[in-house]
């Protein structure tokens, strides 16, 4: 894409922003945010997003998915980042959950790991790719006094993520900027560390993306990642594995899953030595990473983490389901929201399956370090 057509780009979607979510976006969220979308745009960001996914699986179909990857992103965060902060919180990533621990507590766990990980020391300029709402961001400040700068390609979650580091008291510590990851504007050599947390699947070529982050990596530095990836048991030929892959794409907005070994491979081509390579998610944890969207109650933890179990839960989903159809229906709720909450329903059904079946995982972790020397320094 030529500079032009990147401004331009990011142009209309800065607008598309402002006339979907509105000028005072960032203050709302849950229903309120929810039901002060502008109607026509609200319609347009679905389709948008849902253009791809009309169940064709064939490799036009999946180039077409690869090549719009920018704006099917931004059209999906677009979408579901309302659903998300009501359903999750600010932190949209997954997490490992020991005995008798709370939902909040081991959401900071993992981030706090993943920055122990990267070696991030206090004032470090860090690099957060793929940053959502800024909530790891913030966790990452306070556990380590490091400052961070966000990554993010939607519009409406930048705004988010500054609100929000006002709000705590944070905003020295930290800004969030537009852009793209597969093609950045941060000079070559700027970051001390980089983590990205849950993001860089949604990227169409992990090379590229990966290559993106060393050229902004400073030598010696460390890029630490939790990526979404299939694992070595996936079969791309197998009709059932594929259906799993297919529904996490989906309900996600990922134009396409990768195998484990691509996201390896990518790291080594794009220069990086690979320190650790390790699934977090492979293991025989008593409380599985996926158990909040499963609906079994026997996992629960805590009595304060029942009503986020109950929206995540089978039948929470099915609540919100149902109301969101009924305020669609009596034109309260925008066109298209029905759409959203199928769309969220598939992706949890197939994040459990490919979880039980240890097909896919959210939590491979990578640790890689850009050689202090490179093959052109010699
Ligand atoms: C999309 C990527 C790469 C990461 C996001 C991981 C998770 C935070 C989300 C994946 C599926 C999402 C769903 C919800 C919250 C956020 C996720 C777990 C809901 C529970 C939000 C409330 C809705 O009513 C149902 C959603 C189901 C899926
Ligand atoms: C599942 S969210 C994870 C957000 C954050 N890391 C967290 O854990 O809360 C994925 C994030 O990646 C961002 N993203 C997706 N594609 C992107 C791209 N091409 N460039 C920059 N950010 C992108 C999305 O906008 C979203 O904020």
């Amino acid at each position: 894409m030529t500079e032009e057509n990147n401004q331009e780009l990011r142009r209309r979607q800065a607008e598309f922003s402002k006339k979907l979510h509105g000028e005072d976006s960032a203050t709302k969220t849950g229903l309120k945010a929810f039901l002060s979308k502008d109607k026509s745009a609200q319609k347009e960001a679905v389709s948008k997003y849902l253009k791809h996914w009309d169940g064709k699986v064939d490799t036009e179909a999946e180039n077409a998915r690869l090549e719009d990857y920018n704006e099917s992103t931004h059209a999906y965060y677009n979408v579901v980042t309302d659903f998300y902060e009501y359903g999750w919180g600010s932190s949209f990533h997954f997490c490992r959950f020991s005995k008798g621990e709370n939902f909040n507590a081991a959401m900071a766990r993992h981030e706090h790991y993943l920055a122990y990980m990267a070696d991030i020391k206090a004032n470090d300029l860090v690099l957060d790719v793929g940053c959502g709402v800024g909530g790891p961001a913030r966790e990452i400040v306070k556990f380590t006094d490091c400052n961070v700068i966000g990554l993010n390609n939607n519009d409406y979650q930048i705004e988010k993520a500054k609100w929000y580091a006002k709000k705590t008291g944070l905003q020295d510590k930290m800004d969030f900027v537009k852009g793209d990851f597969m093609n950045m504007d941060f000079d070559e050599n700027t970051f001390d560390k980089v983590y990205a947390i849950e993001a860089t699947c949604h990227a169409p070529d992990l090379a590229k993306c990966y290559s993106e982050i060393y050229k902004v990596l400073k030598p010696g530095g460390r890029f630490a990642v939790y990526e979404w990836v299939m694992t070595e048991n996936y079969d791309e030929n197998n009709e059932a594995h594929r259906k799993v892959a297919y529904e996490i794409e989906l309900g996600d907005g990922i134009p396409k899953m990768f195998k484990v070994e691509v996201a390896k491979d990518a790291l080594v081509k794009a220069g990086f030595n690979v320190l650790v390579d390790k699934d977090l998610a492979d293991n025989d944890d008593p409380v599985p990473w996926y158990y909040p969207l499963t609906g079994d109650w026997k996992y629960v933890q805590s009595l304060g983490d029942l009503a986020t179990f109950f929206r995540t839960s089978y039948l929470g989903r099915k609540f919100t389901s149902s109301m969101v159809s009924l305020m669609e229906k009596i034109g309260v709720a925008p066109e298209g929201s029905c759409k959203v909450t199928e769309a969220l329903e598939q992706a949890a059904v197939g994040l459990v399956a490919g979880g039980k079946s240890k097909l896919f995982t959210p939590m491979m972790l990578f640790v890689a370090e850009k050689p202090l020397q490179t093959d052109t320094d010699q």
